[in-house]
C-alpha cells in the first residue's frame, strides 16, 4: 500500500445518505466487486456498484449502450451515477473501470475515501482471461489493456487516498489491506 496523494483525504461530501466508507476503483479484474464485498460484509455494510447502476437505469447491459450510445453517452450516465451512488449510499462503492477517465466524475471523488486496487497484466489475464464482453477491450485485449492502463495509472492514483497492490494477494489480504490503508480496522 502506499498513500499516493494525502490531500485526497482533506474534504467533505455534503450528502444525505453518504458518503460511502470506502470507494473503489481499478481496471477490470482489479477485484473491485469480490474486495468490495468482502470489505462491506468486514464492515457489516452494504455494497454498491455503479455499473449495476446504469444497467438498471438503462435497462440494458453496457456492452449495448456502447454500441447504442458511444462511449461518450456512456460516461455521462456513469457521471450521473456516481453523483447519486455519492449522495445516497454510506457503504462500499465500486466504480466502473474508466470512470476516472471523466473530469467530472474525477471531481466527485474529492475528498473521498477513494481506493485505487491496482492490478499488473498477469495477474488480470490470470483473473478475467481479458475475454469477457468488455467493449474497451474487445480487440487486442493484452495491447489493449497495456495501453489502457498507461493512460489510466496517473488518474487512479491522483483520485486516490491510497493504493492497494492486489497481485499475489488473496481477496481476503485485500480487503484487509483496504481497511489498513482507510485506518477502519477497528471500525
Ligand atoms: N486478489 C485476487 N486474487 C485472485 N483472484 C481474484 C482477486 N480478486 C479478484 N479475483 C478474481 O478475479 C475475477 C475478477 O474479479 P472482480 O469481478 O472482483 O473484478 P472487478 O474489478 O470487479 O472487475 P470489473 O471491472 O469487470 O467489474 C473474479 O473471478 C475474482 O474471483
Ligand atoms: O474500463 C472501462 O472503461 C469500463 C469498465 C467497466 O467497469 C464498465 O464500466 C465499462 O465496460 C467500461
Ligand atoms: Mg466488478
Amino acid at each position: 500500500m502506499t498513500a499516493p496523494n494525502p490531500a485526497a483525504g482533506s474534504g467533505t461530501a455534503d450528502a444525505p445518505g453518504g458518503p460511502p466508507a470506502v470507494v473503489l476503483i481499478g481496471p477490470p479484474g482489479a477485484g473491485k466487486t469480490t474486495v468490495g464485498q468482502l470489505v462491506a460484509g468486514l464492515l457489516a455494510t452494504t455494497y454498491r456498484d455503479t455499473d449495476a447502476d446504469i444497467e438498471a437505469v438503462a435497462g440494458k447491459p453496457i456492452p449495448e449502450i456502447f454500441i447504442d450510445e458511444g462511449e461518450p453517452h456512456f460516461r455521462e450516465l456513469e457521471r450521473a451515477a456516481v453523483r447519486d451512488a455519492l449522495a445516497g449510499h454510506d457503504g462500499v462503492l465500486s466504480l466502473g473501470g474508466g470512470a476516472i477517465m471523466d473530469e467530472g466524475t474525477r471531481g466527485l471523488l474529492a475528498g473521498l475515501p477513494v481506493i485505487f486496487l491496482d492490478v499488473g497484466l498477469h495477474d488480470a489475464v490470470r483473473r478475467v482471461g481479458l475475454d469477457a464482453p468488455r467493449p474497451l477491450l474487445a480487440v487486442n485485449p493484452r495491447q489493449a489493456w497495456r495501453e489502457l492502463m498507461d493512460k489510466r495509472r496517473p488518474l487512479y492514483t491522483e483520485v486516490a487516498r491510497a493504493v492497494v497492490a492486489t497481485d499475489g494477494r488473496t481477496p481476503q489480504d485485500v480487503a484487509d489491506a483496504v481497511l489498513d490503508a482507510l485506518h477502519l480496522k477497528d471500525a
